[in-house]
């Protein structure tokens, strides 16, 4: 399957405000977002990522702005949008096609068994959700947002709460299907070296702002051992952090001076 596109934008916000009991959480967003992207958003806990993911896929208003998708104003959902969460959200009650098939008409549900094999859980269709590694359900919640076939794909963390190696296998399985697939990913993530692992642009935001847009050149799939993978990473996490280490540089001072303050009192 190919989706028709490539450098058209399927998104652009502009100026967008967002405000929680007067208090502006998301500040001047402007993020025009191509056909066919992967972008990964970073940023420190309570910044913003998720709110941002929340309003393009229209579970959420903006307070002021514009947001466009495919060209025209959002207004409620967004249509084109498929969202994977952190907690796969499966329903402990249904096995796993049939998690997979949630909302389907039969005839869309034939494509249940083919998703499956995607994800490589082709002998897994009969199985509680309850059986399954945290891996595994996350592909099962792969499987149940792609069946629809999104031109847009939202993941808030989605492999935050899986082991460093499962991660990896995701990633994997994540770059095969957009590639194959061909859909636009937007991928919320603490993770940097995951963000630098997959998208083609990074977007890290502080207090609500864009204070980076990084575009990422290196080919797929990505060498982490590649001296320009590290140096991307260092790059976005010196930003991060570099407020943090003077505080932290300023807190070790202060602990230096509080124990000779209380060796000089002993
Ligand atoms: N529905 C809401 N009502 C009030 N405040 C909210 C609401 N949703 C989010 N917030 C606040 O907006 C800020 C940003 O939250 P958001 O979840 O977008 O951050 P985040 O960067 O995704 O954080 P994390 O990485 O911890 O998930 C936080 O201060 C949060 O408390």
């Amino acid at each position: 399957m190919t989706k028709d596109h490539k450098n058209e934008p399927i998104l652009q916000l502009d100026n967008i405000v967002k405000s929680f009991d007067g208090k502006e959480v998301l500040k001047k967003i402007d993020l025009h977002v191509n056909k066919g992207d992967f972008i990964a958003v970073v940023g420190k806990s309570g910044c913003g990522k998720s709110t941002l993911l929340r309003i393009i896929a229209g579970l959420e208003e903006i307070s002021s702005g514009s947001l466009l998708v495919d060209g025209t104003e959002l207004k409620g959902r967004n249509q084109l949008a498929k969202m994977m969460f952190q907690d796969g959200r499966l329903l402990p009650w249904k096995k796993v096609s049939d998690n997979v098939g949630l909302g389907l008409k039969s005839e869309e549900k034939k494509q249940i068994p083919t998703i499956l094999k995607q994800v490589g859980l082709a002998e897994r269709a009969n199985v509680w959700p309850a059986v399954l590694s945290g891996g595994q359900k996350q592909r099962v919640a792969l499987a149940r947002a792609l069946i629809h076939d999104p031109e847009l794909l939202l993941l808030d963390e989605p492999l935050g709460a899986l082991d460093a190696l499962t991660r990896m296998e995701m990633h994997e399985l994540i770059e095969d299907l957009w590639k194959e697939k061909q859909f636009t990913a937007i991928l919320v993530t603490h993770d940097v070296e995951e963000a630098v692992a997959l998208a083609n642009r990074v977007i890290l935001i502080e207090e609500g702002e864009i204070v980076m847009d990084l575009p990422v050149h290196l080919p797929y799939p990505r060498q982490r051992d590649n001296p320009l993978f590290s140096s991307l990473v260092s790059q976005i996490l010196n930003r991060i952090m570099g407020k943090k280490r003077k505080v932290e540089a300023n807190l070790t001072t202060l602990a230096k001076t509080s124990t000779s303050a209380s060796v000089r009192r002993a």
